[in-house]
């Protein structure tokens, strides 16, 4: 059984985030982040999904991510494709008392992103506690399901 997060919404504006690995899970975390207004900064080896450069406020720095590069960062997403080294971020990040997202886990985070369907009205994030299939199929039907709703 995977564990059983807190369902919550988030202000992201302004928040210091930080991505690791910029592929191509990387560039649509980024860009969801950015859609809230998150400060985003990004430390890749290589930049392997070259429209992560043309998104407007990325921070890009080429390197190795170290430990340093966590101070005063609200929000991690451990986005290689290496997934003994996106467990180390999160382990660190634990430790740190920082929200992180691991794109190559379902639990090693204590932070998932959802499937959303949002409107000027409302937001509705699924999450099937780890499954993101079920989490879209369920986004889609409620989609749905709202647009046959006045309010
Ligand atoms: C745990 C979680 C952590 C996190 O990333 O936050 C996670 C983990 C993993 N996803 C994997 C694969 C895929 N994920 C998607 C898509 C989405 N994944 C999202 C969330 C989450 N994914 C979190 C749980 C959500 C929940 O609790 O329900 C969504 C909902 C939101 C978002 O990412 O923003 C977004 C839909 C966005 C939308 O449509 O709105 C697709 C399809 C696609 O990309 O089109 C594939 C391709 C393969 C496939 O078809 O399965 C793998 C690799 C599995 C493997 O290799 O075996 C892992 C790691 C693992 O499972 O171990
Ligand atoms: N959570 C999710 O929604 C999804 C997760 N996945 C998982 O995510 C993994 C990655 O997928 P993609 O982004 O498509 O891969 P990708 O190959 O496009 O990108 C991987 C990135 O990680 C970087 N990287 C690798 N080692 C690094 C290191 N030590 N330091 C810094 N950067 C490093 C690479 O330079 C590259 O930029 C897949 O293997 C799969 O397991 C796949 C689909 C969806």
């Amino acid at each position: 059984m995977n564990e059983n997060f807190f369902p919550g919404f988030i202000a992201l504006r302004n928040k210091r985030c930080l991505v690791v690995g910029a592929g191509n899970i990387a560039h649509k975390k980024i860009a969801k982040l950015l859609n809230y207004g998150a400060k985003v900064k990004v430390i890749t080896r290589e930049i392997k999904k070259e429209e992560i450069k043309n998104l407007e406020g990325v921070e890009v720095v080429i390197g190795d991510f170290t430990e340093k590069d966590l101070e005063n960062v609200f929000l991690v997403v451990a986005a290689t494709d290496n997934p003994d080294f996106n467990e180390w971020i999160y382990k660190l990040c634990e430790e740190r008392n920082i929200l992180i997202n691991n794109i190559t886990s379902k639990n090693s985070m204590n932070f998932r992103f959802s499937a959303v369907y949002e409107d000027e009205n409302i937001q509705v994030a699924v999450s099937a506690k780890g499954y993101p299939k079920k989490s879209v199929v369920i986004r889609n039907r409620i989609a749905e399901f709202l647009k046959g709703i006045k309010f």
